[in-house]
């Protein structure tokens, strides 16, 4: 078993990550037929990192973010969101918990057709029954560059606005993580390195913690380390990476 851990705490100072998963595994089916697409993992994702995954496909890349945000359940193994297991939690509480603590971002936006960018961006508060902090609300806006733009529908907007709305639904609960499954697979070249740039400033400006998923490396060199899986574990961790370091690691895995 492979651990990736956090930076080396000072001594006697107990720094809790964002997320960690301790020896996941997760199959499917049974039998002969049973596929193994988490064989073991163990991650720390420190709170205030930025953390791309990658790997061919089939690797678990997508079953990983689905067991880190409480999205499936590991076969065996533990999922912590700072101290709270997963595990411990019934349907309705982690339902709960994703709604207060977890923001997603997806490829394909998933906003709501009918409601304007500004209640997009606060429908995680309205469906947890809290107030709308304005002065959040009004920095989201601004760092996100939808000033303007938030009495507009999404068909009246870019792909690239509405993912910047997606964006800022995520972070309106101040959630303990950000999780990306994609969130430039639908985006131009360009409209998708504003995007990139925009999640990068969200972890340098407000701290937060974000875990994307992505077949780019142009968008992986965006993160402060990659983990790259293959065949349900992870197999090797770089820091710092760039785009020509992260393609040539991914041919060698066989993308
Ligand atoms: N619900 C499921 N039922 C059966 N097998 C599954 C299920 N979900 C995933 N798998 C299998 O688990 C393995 C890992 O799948 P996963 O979707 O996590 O890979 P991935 O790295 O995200 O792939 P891709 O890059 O193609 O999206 C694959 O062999 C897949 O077929």
């Amino acid at each position: 078993m492979t651990n990736f851990s956090a930076a080396e705490a000072r001594p006697g100072l107990r720094v809790v990550p964002a997320v960690r998963l301790e020896d996941v595994t997760r199959s499917f089916g049974r039998g002969k037929s049973a596929v193994a697409a988490l064989r073991g993992v163990s991650v720390e994702f420190p709170a205030g990192s930025f953390t791309a995954i990658m790997g061919p496909s089939g690797s678990g890349k997508s079953t990983l973010l689905q067991c880190a945000a409480g999205l499936d359940r590991p076969t065996s193994g533990r999922v912590l969101l700072g101290d709270t297991d997963l595990a411990g939690l019934n349907e309705s509480r982690l339902t709960r918990l994703r709604r207060d603590r977890i923001g997603f971002v997806f490829q394909s936006f998933n906003l709501i057709p009918a409601l304007t960018a500004r209640q997009n961006i606060t429908l995680p508060l309205r469906l947890a029954g809290r107030r709308v902090d304005r002065a959040w609300l009004e920095e989201l806006v601004e760092r996100t560059g939808l000033s303007g733009r938030v009495g507009h529908r999404p068909a009246e907007m870019s792909g690239g606005q509405q993912q910047r709305v997606a964006i800022a639904r995520a972070l309106v609960t101040k959630p303990d993580v950000v999780f990306g499954d994609e969130p430039t697979g639908a985006l131009d070249i360009s409209t998708g390195q504003e995007v990139l740039r925009l999640l990068r400033e969200v972890v340098d400006g407000l701290g937060q913690t974000l875990v994307m998923v992505t077949h780019d490396p142009v968008a992986a060199s965006y993160a402060d380390r990659v983990l790259f899986l293959a065949d349900g574990l992870i197999v090797e961790g770089m820091d710092r990476p760039t785009a020509d370091a992260v393609a040539s690691r991914l041919t060698g895995l066989g993308r």
